[in-house]
């Protein structure tokens, strides 16, 4: 089949995003489910809704070409993620454009994560060829003792739709890089980023079968997850999404005893004490709340405020909301900021937490309802205040433009609400007090910390978080880990 041209498939339009990728070959299937522009309704294109048997093939396909991919030089592996980034960022506009219109997300946040998408790619086209092993001092004079890291294998990658493109490069750079060849099942709602990064891959070089894209819908979800868990062909799964599907998938990896990494959900802690700078904290409190429209997994769930500031930054908060944002669909206004939540489940979920709320009790300070005038899922930036322990939002991951915020006396009130919740991802607080700083930070339950920062994901850092927000670190040196594995040799009989 013809190779298929990201520019080509842009001019002809979104519909030629209709294929998904096996092989080298852009394949069909006889089963289609749909991809909706959320903002506007907009049917984008019907996408190949494959099973098992569908599935099967793409890892065939990668196993046979692990066997030469896992071969090449950490150099030349390096070298081809290079190629792959220079087609990514000569179509970051296309990218955009796409992105925003299967996630309804503004075009400036998704430029933004196209920049931050390619980072990895570029990261780990360096950390290839830097992940060393080790010859240690033998205790027997008779031997030599070395560790290497070797490729994990065929690696399963699925991914979640809120940032189709960045949760895809920040597996698939490092499985790559490593050796490792995949087979990518991107979230149902947003699969035609994942289809472009695949034709800009066949663009760059990359050899067949190495970076496989497979399509499904949720129905075939759970079946293809399964699938890649227990096959004795896949050697490894990088999961990002919700807790609750991390735990389906943990348990399929069990059967088998596969390698695992897990980025699951958040319930981020974002801690205003009354010595800091409430203009700052405001700042940091739009970015970290607001960002794809509160649908961030290190997204502010709950604002800890101190009471004597309580009010003063609940008033800020609310000025400064008003004033930042133009919801509305991005793809027919460019100064549209704040886009629509991804589906209506998401609109239910978010409608839901916040009537639950107010029935027991909370006030409704900002917004607090659906935006009907602008479609079916506009949900208003929202400010809660007067929360109580018992209501859904004290709890659990809104995943939408909410801000609950909780007061607080004492340090110590502030770090047991923080540290009360079965996940811990990341967290925030904004203090002047450098000895506060460092014992805050240090008593965090999280993974990741923002010190007076709203906005704390770096390719070069560690990502990941502790509880039940997962296993393992994305993105950094330890990137890497994640798809090898170490091999120990020993030397005998040397004298
Ligand atoms: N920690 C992180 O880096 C991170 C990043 C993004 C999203 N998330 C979390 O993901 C959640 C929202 O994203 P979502 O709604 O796409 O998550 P989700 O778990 O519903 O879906 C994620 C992916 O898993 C697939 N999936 C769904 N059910 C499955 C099953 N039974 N077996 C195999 N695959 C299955 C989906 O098709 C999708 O590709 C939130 O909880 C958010 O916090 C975490
Ligand atoms: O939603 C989860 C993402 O990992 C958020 S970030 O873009 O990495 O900050």
């Amino acid at each position: 089949m013809k190779s298929v041209n990201l520019r080509y498939m842009q001019r002809a339009g979104l519909s030629m995003y209709k294929l998904a990728y096996v092989n080298g070959e852009w394949v069909d299937s006889n089963k289609k489910f749909p991809v909706f522009n959320p903002a506007n309704d907009e049917l984008l294109a019907d996408v190949p809704d494959m099973g098992e048997s569908e599935v099967q093939k793409a890892i065939d396909a990668a196993k046979e070409a692990f066997e030469q991919w896992s071969q090449t030089t950490a150099k030349e592996r390096g070298a081809a993620l290079r190629k792959w980034l220079k087609e990514l960022e000569g179509n970051k506009q296309a990218l955009a454009e796409i992105m925003t219109k299967e996630s309804g997300k503004p075009l400036v946040e998704s430029l933004g994560e196209v920049a931050y998408a390619n980072s990895f790619v570029d990261w780990f086209s360096e950390e290839a060829r830097r992940t060393y092993g080790e010859i240690v001092p033998s205790p027997v004079k008779s031997k030599e003792l070395l560790m290497v890291r070797e490729p994990l294998g065929v690696v399963g990658l699925i991914t979640p739709w809120n940032f189709p493109m960045a949760m895809i490069t920040r597996k698939a750079a490092p499985a790559l890089a490593a050796g490792c060849t995949c087979v990518i099942k991107p979230a149902e709602d947003t699969p035609l980023t994942a289809l472009a990064l695949a034709a800009l891959a066949q663009e760059a070089g990359i050899p067949k079968g190495v970076f496989n894209v497979v399509t499904s819908s949720r129905s075939n979800a759970n079946s293809v997850g399964k699938l890649l868990c227990t096959s004795p062909h896949v050697a490894g799964i990088s999961f990002t999404g919700s807790t609750h599907v991390g735990k389906i998938l943990y348990n399929h990896c069990s059967q088998g005893i596969k390698r695992i990494s897990l980025e699951l959900g958040g319930n981020a802690p974002f801690i205003v004490y009354s010595n800091a700078n409430l203009e700052k904290a405001v700042v940091g409190a739009l970015a970290a709340k607001f960002r794809n429209c509160g649908q961030a997994c290190v997204a502010a769930n709950r604002f800890l405020i101190q009471e004597d500031v309580f009010d003063q930054f609940v008033e800020l908060l609310k000025t400064n909301i008003t004033k930042s944002f133009q919801q509305g669909d991005s793809s027919k206004n460019e100064k549209c900021n704040l886009g629509p939540l991804i589906n209506l489940a998401q609109v239910e979920k978010v409608d839901s937490i916040v009537k639950d709320a107010v029935s027991k009790g909370a006030k409704v300070v900002l917004g607090g309802e659906k935006v009907s005038s602008l479609g079916d899922k506009f949900f208003a930036p929202t400010i809660l205040t007067n929360v109580t322990p018992d209501m859904l939002c004290y709890t659990e991951e809104v995943f939408g433009p909410v801000a609950v915020c909780i007061k607080f006396k004492t340090e110590e009130e502030s770090l047991q609400i923080a540290n009360n919740s079965s996940t811990g991802l990341a967290g925030y607080f904004y203090t002047s007090d450098i000895s506060q700083a460092w014992r805050v930070a240090k008593k965090l339950q999280v993974g990741m910390v923002g010190i007076n920062e709203g906005i704390i994901s770096h390719t070069e850092a560690a990502f990941g978080g502790v509880k039940e927000s997962g296993i393992g670190r994305e993105g950094s040196r330890h990137g890497m880990d994640e798809f090898t594995q170490i091999k120990y040799m020993c030397f005998g009989n040397l004298e």
